[in-house]
């Protein structure tokens, strides 16, 4: 395999984080390698369960007691950040370098303090600043995700899914990160909440140019908002490339199933497919290629030999045994 990972923000390489159940481990994230190139946005699609969030708790180090990290390493502008200790990576890299839009259902939000609290506090615990410089930027970010101010005298209990996830966006901006990692963001919210979300993100990125890793099982979503696509399968990246060669040559069978089970718009009426089957148990994940049993193109090969990544272009790569 041959990255040009030069300038990337983000390297993950062969990481691999494991959960220690009763039965024994599963393999949530299973020798993950991907980048972020600087300024650009990665959107990562997968079905659910097939370690998304996983990559994601990993990188911000919010992971649950039982997971292990078994391998692999996540380089933050070439920093290995899973050997830094707990206070160095929440001191320098926490929300400072690195910041997390969490799912809807996850409360970031202290319920205690008002929102005007919360967020002024996280500027003075990390910045040599004065209060009223902090308010400052406090009203100015909370304007920027197109809130009224007064939101920011309410207690989080006493405002809407939509109000709080633009809340919990500025909270994540608020120091200026340079990476944004966000996963699914906007599920759980109705679509017009949904779009405005969405939107508020893309005109922010415009802004501040951060760098951004977006998880989603939505490819609709992600194909409008990104400029890389990996594909995730069972614990696996798949597939990488920049959106254009993913959309015009998938050459992972899953990206193309994928691919077909979204509707287009330019094809009204066309039929869409589903993928058959369902993903595998990641306690006992299958053997060779983890899509064989679902794909409709495998071989013998794909049962028994699990297939190396080669590059289909400097900047998309797939693992297949059909693209040797
Ligand atoms: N704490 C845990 N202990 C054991 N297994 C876990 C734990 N957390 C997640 N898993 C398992 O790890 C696998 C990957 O889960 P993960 O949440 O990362 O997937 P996902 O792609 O983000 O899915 P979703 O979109 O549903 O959130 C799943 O099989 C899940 O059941």
């Amino acid at each position: 395999m041959n990255i040009p990972t030069n300038g990337a923000i983000l390297k993950i390489e062969g990481l691999k984080t494991y959960f220690k159940t009763k039965t024994g481990y599963v393999k949530a994230v299973d020798g993950v390698s991907l980048y972020v190139p600087n300024q650009m946005v990665v959107g990562v699609a997968g079905e659910s369960g097939s370690g998304k969030s996983t990559l994601i708790n990993t990188i911000f180090r919010v992971l649950s007691k039982n997971a292990e990290i078994k391998g692999g390493e996540v380089l933050y502008q070439d920093r290995d950040i899973l050997k830094m200790d707990e206070e160095s990576f929440s001191k320098k890299i926490r929300w400072k370098e690195i910041s997390w839009i969490p799912q809807v259902s996850m409360d970031v939000l202290d319920p205690v303090y008002k929102v005007k609290d919360q967020m002024v506090e996280t500027i003075l615990a990390h910045e040599d600043t004065s209060k009223a410089e902090a308010l400052e930027r406090v009203y100015s970010m909370i304007k920027s995700v197109n809130l009224r101010p007064e939101v920011l005298e309410k207690y989080p209990h006493e405002l809407s899914g939509g109000q709080k996830q633009r809340v919990v966006i500025a909270m994540a901006l608020l120091l200026d990160p340079k990476l944004v990692i966000a996963d699914e963001p906007t599920t759980a919210l109705d679509v017009i909440v949904q779009a405005q979300i969405i939107d508020i993100i893309r005109k922010l990125k415009k802004e501040k140019n951060f760098s951004m890793l977006f998880v989603s099982h939505d490819l609709a979503l992600l194909a409008g908002l990104s400029d890389y696509l990996a594909i995730m399968y069972a614990g696996k990246i798949v597939e990488f490339g920049k959106v254009e060669e993913i959309y015009k040559a998938p050459s992972h069978p899953y990206t193309q199933l994928l691919l077909e089970s979204i509707p287009d718009i330019r094809k009204r009426g066309s039929k869409l497919k589903s993928i058959s089957g369902s993903p595998p148990d990641l306690l006992n994940p299958p053997s060779g290629c983890r899509f064989n049993p679902r794909c409709p193109f495998a071989m013998d090969v794909c049962k028994s030999v699990e297939p190396e990544i080669v590059n289909v272009s400097p900047t998309h790569y797939v693992a297949c045994h059909l693209r040797k």
